[in-house]
């Protein structure tokens, strides 16, 4: 949905926008009974994103990703644990493995986030494979214990979708 155009002098500079467009609707889809919402990489910067895919139903999101190497260590599981914890839902945030001789190194660590915004699981940059069971009355426990969706001020703010 959200093109990965961004400039940090002397450590990367990117134009997605030169080679790609973008998306125009959010991808919600019902697995096994479990609503999931997907994103792709930069989308993960997006907390308004992640709230609409959450208000329409999601118990998970899954980002696949490939963040660098500047961006990677900082801001990769942060912002996973950011929208895990906003949105009180699973995150799964899917990379590539580093591969040191590739054009764009990939920063890895693939990782599963749970609605308290804690690290479940995580690779590292190597090729790895992670298989983990996720227990869906986590999402409601949360959601009842810290009631934020039904405190939201929307006479105030709010997220609207317009297509
Ligand atoms: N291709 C991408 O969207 C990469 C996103 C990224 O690295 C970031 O920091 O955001």
């Amino acid at each position: 949905m959200h093109l990965f155009d961004i400039d940090i002098p002397n450590k990367i500079t990117f134009k997605e926008s030169e080679v790609l467009s973008a998306g125009d609707q959010l991808t919600v889809f019902e697995y096994n009974g479990v609503k999931v919402g997907l994103g792709i990489c930069y989308d993960l910067r997006f907390p308004e994103m992640a709230h609409l895919m959450a208000k329409e139903g999601c118990s998970l999101l899954i980002y696949p990703g490939a963040f660098n190497m500047t961006t990677g260590p900082k801001h990769w599981e942060l912002l996973g644990r950011a929208r895990a914890t906003d949105q009180q839902l699973y995150v799964a945030l899917v990379s590539p493995a580093r591969d040191l001789a590739a054009g764009y190194v990939a920063w890895g660590h693939s990782s599963l986030l749970d609605p308290w915004g804690a690290v479940l699981h995580q690779l590292d940059h190597r090729p790895g494979t992670l298989l983990a069971d996720i227990d869906l009355t986590t999402v409601e426990e949360v959601r009842s214990q810290i009631p934020i969706r039904a405190q939201r001020r929307t006479d105030i703010y709010d997220t609207v979708q317009k297509s």
